[in-house]
């Protein structure tokens, strides 16, 4: 039996949209047919390089483009809500790049459109469809560690990263926090839900973006999570998992490993390691590989990174910047809208 290829448009053409559309070209069962930019000549360039059939100047164009199966969203966290929502709106199903929106009030209107429509939603949290990371979480949710008491994970570049680049632009959503502590937030939210208080401090920049962010987060069970994120400073991108009975740490690339070592108390370590088969840790193929897998099974959600996940990261990140005083601009006006 054949299966026809999933036919994925893409949506902005900036670094990470090229890493994926060479990811998906790379996969038998996926065809990419469409890109959108917000210019006709950035458009054409990208189709030309990746040898993609049509071109549109305007996000709108691809958005009712019925010949796409799937739109993949790769512009700043600023344009996530409104990009994803005109493709919602048309009617295709949308996989949208981390950190999911601006805040949990736009995500909760994305998700809203998605489940209304009967669409599929996913952000694109490529972490949570690692081999290596599923294998790590059923391994705690069998108990290997027993009951999970702390979780620590950090995400740090040192840049620089110039006052134009997004990271530094409020008006791109920028800051450490949405583009690199959106990881270890999920990762410590994926294995134990949604946090009960949050502490946290940062070290703002001019423009009002957080430059290093640290946050303790606290579950009704005890645990913690000490996660820090930083685009000053260069950390050890590590992360560790300690139980009651022992402990997982992931190396550098937490996120997308390729190795991580159980330590069960009283057993000499254990290491698992990536199927070579199956990908390297870093490609993003497993995340595309999730979405096509969800189409064909008509499913609207994928089970790997569930909308309720996402919502609750998006709340997490809304409380931490509350507490560090950074937001974007327009978000005055929206929280008086939803007050009023
Ligand atoms: N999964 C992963 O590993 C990674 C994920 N990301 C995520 O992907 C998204 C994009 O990041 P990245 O590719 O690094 O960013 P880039 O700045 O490289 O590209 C973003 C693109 O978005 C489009 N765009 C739309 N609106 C704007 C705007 N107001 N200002 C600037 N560009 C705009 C532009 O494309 P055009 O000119 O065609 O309109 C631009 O090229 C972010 O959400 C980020 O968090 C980023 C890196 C890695
Ligand atoms: O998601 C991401 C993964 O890592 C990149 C850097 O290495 C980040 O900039 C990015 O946004």
């Amino acid at each position: 039996m054949t299966t026809q290829p999933v036919r994925w448009g893409i949506l902005a053409t900036g670094g990470i949209a090229a890493t994926f559309t060479a990811d998906l070209l790379d996969l038998p069962d996926a065809e990419v047919v469409a890109v959108a930019s917000r210019t006709d000549a950035s458009a054409k360039a990208f189709a030309e390089r990746f040898g993609i059939p049509r071109a549109y100047g305007s996000w709108g164009a691809l958005a009712e483009d019925a010949e796409v199966d799937v739109v993949y969203v790769a512009t700043p966290h600023s344009a996530h809500r409104e990009a994803a929502g005109l493709c919602l709106e048309a009617g295709r199903n949308v996989l949208c790049e981390k950190a999911f929106t601006l805040n949990a009030r736009e995500a909760e209107e994305l998700v809203g459109l998605a489940r209304e429509r009967g669409l599929f939603l996913m952000e694109a949290m490529w972490m949570y469809c690692n081999p290596l990371i599923r294998r790590l979480k059923a391994l705690v949710d069998d108990g290997a560690i027993g009951e999970v008491r702390t979780v620590q994970a950090d995400f740090g570049l040192s840049g620089p990263f110039p006052a134009a680049h997004r990271l530094r632009d409020p008006a791109q959503g920028g800051g450490a926090l949405l583009d690199l502590g959106v990881y270890p937030v999920s990762f410590a939210q994926l294995l134990l839900g949604e946090p009960s208080d949050i502490t946290a401090r940062a070290v703002l920049s001019d423009e009002g973006v957080d430059l290093q962010t640290g946050m303790l987060l606290s579950w009704e069970s005890g645990a913690h999570a000490l996660v820090h994120c930083s685009i000053i400073g260069g950390t050890p991108i590590m992360a560790s998992v300690t139980g009651s009975r022992g402990r997982i740490d992931i190396p550098y690339g937490f996120f997308h490993p390729d190795r991580f070592v159980l330590h069960r108390d009283g057993r000499d370590p254990e290491e698992f390691t990536a199927d070579p088969a199956a990908g390297t840790g870093a490609s993003l193929k497993h995340e595309a590989v999730e979405v096509m897998r969800c189409l064909r099974a008509g499913e609207t959600e994928s089970p790997l990174v569930p909308l309720d996940g996402s919502l609750a990261v998006m709340r997490t990140l809304d409380a931490v910047r509350d507490r560090i005083g950074v937001r974007y601009p327009g978000e005055a006006e929206q929280a008086q809208v939803a007050t009023a």
